[in-house]
């Protein structure tokens, strides 16, 4: 089984699926993106993963071996998180770690640890309240690994960031990936693709799409062409429909997507078709579906 499980898990909040029975497996050791656009559930379904809400309906379970209440083993870092701008970032972990239940002695010597990993050992002394977008997102993560959970959850991570924020937090997690499992929420394909092994998107709160990276990434490369006409194409699709090499086509007015199974007898065809000879064309352009195509087909971006 994975490390964490959900089997129908739902909430409901004024009579709308927020999360409509989603049924999830996290490895262990691997680094999960949960992805969906604004307002697919991606908040929701983690607040019921770390304990934070209660769900309407389903099961969430952890694996045998971690016994016991699981926020023990989940580690989390909000959305948006709160930190004492008066605290140093050394004061802010220890008090961390002394909230965990860890001796004054124990939360120093956890903190130095955890600073040093998050790249904030120089200015540990510093307050809390002059560290830069990306700075505090390091510390949030420092003080969500304070009781060495086996699973961190992190929520949308990277979005409030600029771009050097993003890189330093991108950079971190490719490092933390090495030793602990991490699940964390986002709404950009390209942060999932640098870091991720395994991806679940979900939209309006139901799971869609979920894998292993590189095999989706794979399932979803096919071979297509884009046309794009002077004039709006009519009824041309009826002649290409019966062919062996068409996988799917799109007629948008003047814009063709024909995705196909084998490209040379496609293009062949296409361009010695003589209902196409008789209209203007203004490209013929040979490329290949990604994940973020589909990505962007199904968060209707
Ligand atoms: N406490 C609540 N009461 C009522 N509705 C809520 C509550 N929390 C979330 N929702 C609704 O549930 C849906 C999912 O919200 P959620 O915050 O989980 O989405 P999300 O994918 O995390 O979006 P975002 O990327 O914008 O944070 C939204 O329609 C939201 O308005």
């Amino acid at each position: 089984m994975g490390l964490i499980k959900t089997v129908g898990l739902t909430k409901t909040y004024n009579g709308t699926n927020a999360v409509d029975g989603i049924d999830l497996s996290i490895k262990e050791g691997v680094c999960t993106a949960l992805l969906g656009p604004n307002g697919a559930g991606k908040t929701t379904t983690l607040n019921m993963l770390t304990g934070l809400i209660n769900a309407t309906s389903g099961t969430i379970s952890f694996d045998d071996r971690y016994m016991g209440d699981r926020r023990k083993y989940i580690g989390y870092l909000p959305q948006y998180p709160k930190f004492y701008g008066w605290m140093t970032g050394e004061e802010y972990i220890i008090f961390s770690g002394q909230l965990a239940g860890l001796t004054k002695k124990e939360a120093l010597s956890r903190s130095d640890e955890l600073l040093s990993l998050v790249g904030l050992s120089e200015d540990k002394k510093k307050r809390v309240s002059g560290y830069s977008g990306g700075m505090k997102q390091r510390l949030g993560i420092a003080q969500s690994l304070i009781h060495s959970p086996k699973l961190l959850i992190l929520d949308e991570p990277v979005s409030a960031l600029d771009p050097i924020g993003r890189r330093e937090v991108l950079e971190l997690m490719k490092t933390l990936k090495e030793k602990t499992s991490i699940l964390f929420s986002t709404h950009v394909l390209h942060d999932a693709e640098e870091i991720c092994e395994e991806i679940f998107i979900i939209k309006k709160g139901k799971l869609i799409i979920e894998g292993d990276l590189v095999e989706l990434q794979r399932k979803y490369q096919k071979p297509t062409i884009y046309l794009n006409t002077e004039e709006p194409i009519e009824d041309w699709s009826t002649t290409i429909k019966q062919k062996e090499w068409l996988r799917h086509m799109d007629v948008k007015k003047n814009k063709i997507t024909v995705t196909v199974e084998d490209m040379d007898m496609a293009r062949e065809a296409l361009l010695t078709d003589e209902s196409l000879r008789k209209l203007k064309i203004n490209s013929f352009e040979v490329a290949k579906t990604t994940l973020e195509d589909l990505f962007m087909e199904v968060t209707g971006k």
